[in-house]
């Protein structure tokens, strides 16, 4: 898989290059590509931002520069094209899953208010493009976005992950959230690890490791117990 970003701020893309995403570059597992937008100005002020048409606060990203900047990343090769934003559709394990198969992406990282909306209408027109949100909250920019984003996606490729079981058996893989998990010592501070972990028993120790996650899912997740498809939930689940 190819990676390209485009953003005001590359320095703010240097952990991708770092650890086990480092590692998967370095592998050639995946290729990465930053892109300083500012490549693509022509002023002496190097200017990406204007007034917002019909008024509100702050600016806008000027469309002719990320027009530039896109077509000279983009090239001919077919690509997704990622556009971090508030107003997107949520990014999840899904999302990740999904993109994981994907030859190419390409994030374009907007700041100030976010980019001229015809940016994305005008690349819609020729590829796929997503605008995400990578939660209910408000960055300054979307390129802490895309670190998540490509660490998510990053991490589902073949040969990245030392253990690939856990690729699969994410939470979320389930519906449900992970539960509580325990290593030596087994007490610590006055508390000890549950005695089922070090039964033996399997069974028993798989039923505990449901019910946790049942449990945890209830308190803190109770949308993606009601998500659950009915076959997802058996006769002993249905206690939670
Ligand atoms: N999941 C998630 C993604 C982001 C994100 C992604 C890209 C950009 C580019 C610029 N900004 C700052 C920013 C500030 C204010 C507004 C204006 N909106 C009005 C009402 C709520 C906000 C928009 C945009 C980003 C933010 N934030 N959160």
């Amino acid at each position: 898989m190819r990676i390209d970003v485009v953003t005001i701020f590359p320095g703010y893309l240097a952990p991708l290059r770092e650890a086990l995403l480092g590692r998967a570059i370095e592998a050639g597992l995946v290729e990465l590509g930053v892109h300083d937008l500012r490549d693509w100005t022509h002023d002496v002020h190097q200017a990406v931002d204007d007034s917002p048409y019909g008024g509100g606060p702050g600016m806008v990203m000027r469309p002719q520069v990320w027009g530039e900047a896109l077509d000279a990343v983009l090239g001919d090769a077919p690509a997704r094209l990622v556009v971090p934003t508030p107003a997107g559709r949520p990014f999840t394990q899904a999302t990740a899953q999904a993109w994981a198969g994907e030859e190419r992406l390409v994030f374009a990282c907007g700041r100030y208010e976010g980019i001229d909306q015809r940016v994305v209408d005008a690349y819609a027109q020729r590829m796929p493009v997503d605008e995400v949100s990578i939660g209910d909250y408000v960055l300054v920019g979307g390129e802490v976005a895309v670190l998540v984003m490509v660490e998510a996606v990053v991490r589902l490729l073949p040969g990245v992950l030392g253990n690939p079981v856990s690729a699969q058996e994410d939470s979320f893989s389930d519906g449900l959230l992970e539960g509580p998990a325990y290593t030596r010592p087994v007490s610590w501070r006055g508390l000890d690890v549950p005695d089922v972990l070090r039964s033996g028993n399997h069974a028993a120790i798989a039923r505990w490791r449901r019910d946790r996650a049942l449990e945890r899912t209830a308190a803190r997740r109770p949308d993606l117990l009601d998500a659950l498809p009915d076959h997802a939930l058996d006769r002993t689940d249905r206690a939670f």
